[in-house]
C-alpha cells in the first residue's frame, strides 16, 4: 500500500515506525491519558506524538509495551489499530470512559465488554452489519482477573458504541429522535451496560486483521440512574480501569510465555 508518510519509516497518522511498539498495546482514547498509563511501564519513552495519536513505548515484567491514544470514535481508532498492526502489535487492550445504563452500573464501577453494538459508521466499512463485535476470549478472561486482582467492582457483557456523543446525552434535542430514543430502549432492555464509542470499530477490525483486542471502561455516570433519581456522581478519575489494564496485559505476558 501506498506511505504517505514523509518519512517513509513511519506509518502515516501515528508517525511510528515498525518495530517501534511492543506486541501488547493499551489504547486509550484521550491522549492525556497516555502519560498517565505510561507511568505503569519500566523505562517509558515517547515515540512519537502526532495529531490525537501519542504513543510510548516501555516495559512491563522485561516485556515490550506501548500504549497509543485513538482520539475519539470509531475512525481514528480503526487507523491507529491499522497502523500499530503494521507496525508490529497483535494484542490490544483499550481502557476508556462509558456511560452506564443499567442501574445496577453505577459511576466509578468498572465495565469489561464482552461485545459492542455497532450503532456506528466505521465497522461498516469493515464487515457487513450481521457480522458480530466480540471481544477476544483470552483479553476479556485477562481484564476480568484484572479487576479481580485490582478489587474493584466490575460488570462483563455489551456495550453499546455510537457516533454522537450528545445523541446519547440529548437524544430528544436531535431531529432523529424517534430511532435514538427507541433504539436507546431496546438496547437497555436487551441488557446493554453501558455506551461508548470505540469497541466495535475495534472489535470489527481486529476481526479482519485476525488480532487480539478487549476494552474495559470507567464508568463516569449513568443516565438511567438520574432519570430514575438515584444517586449518580460524575467521577473522572481513571486510575482503576487502568490498573485492570495493566494487569491484563501482564496477564497475558505470562500466559503466552507459558504457551510458548
Ligand atoms: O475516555 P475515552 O477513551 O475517550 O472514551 C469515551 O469518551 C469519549 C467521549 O467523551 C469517547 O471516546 C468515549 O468512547
Ligand atoms: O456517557 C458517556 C461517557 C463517556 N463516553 C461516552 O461515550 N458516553
Amino acid at each position: 500500500m501506498k506511505n504517505y508518510s514523509e518519512d517513509a519509516s513511519k506509518q502515516y497518522h501515528i508517525q511510528v515506525g515498525e518495530g517501534e511498539v511492543g506486541r501488547y498495546v493499551i489504547l486509550p482514547g484521550d491522549p492525556k491519558r497516555c502519560k498517565k498509563i505510561a507511568q505503569y511501564f519500566d523505562n517509558p519513552v515517547l515515540v512519537a506524538d502526532n495529531r490525537e495519536y501519542v504513543t510510548y513505548t516501555g516495559t512491563l515484567d522485561g516485556v515490550k509495551v506501548s500504549v497509543t491514544s485513538t482520539g475519539i470514535g470509531g475512525p481514528s481508532a480503526s487507523i491507529a489499530m491499522e497502523e500499530l498492526y503494521r507496525c508490529g502489535a497483535d494484542t490490544f487492550v483499550r481502557i476508556g470512559t462509558c456511560g452506564g445504563m443499567q442501574t445496577e452500573v453505577k459511576s466509578g464501577d468498572v465495565v469489561i465488554a464482552t461485545g459492542a453494538i455497532r450503532m456506528e459508521g466505521t465497522s461498516k466499512e469493515y464487515a457487513p452489519i450481521e457480522f458480530p463485535a466480540v471481544a477476544d476470549l483470552t483479553v476479556i478472561n485477562a481484564l476480568v482477573e484484572g479487576a479481580k486482582k485490582e478489587g474493584c467492582e466490575f460488570h462483563t457483557g455489551v456495550v453499546q458504541c455510537k457516533d454522537a456523543f450528545y445523541g446519547q446525552h440529548e437524544p430528544e434535542t436531535k431531529p432523529v429522535s424517534y430511532e435514538l430514543m427507541n433504539k436507546w430502549e431496546a438496547w437497555k432492555r436487551l441488557g446493554c451496560l453501558a455506551s461508548e464509542m470505540e469497541s466495535a470499530a475495534l472489535f470489527v477490525v481486529a476481526s479482519y486483521l485476525k488480532v487480539r483486542v478487549g476494552s474495559c471502561f470507567l464508568v463516569m455516570a449513568n443516565q438511567e440512574r438520574e432519570k430514575l433519581g438515584l444517586e449518580n456522581p460524575v467521577v473522572h478519575d481513571t486510575d482503576k480501569a487502568i490498573q485492570v489494564a495493566v494487569q491484563a496485559i501482564r496477564e497475558m505476558i505470562h500466559a503466552d510465555k507459558e504457551n510458548q
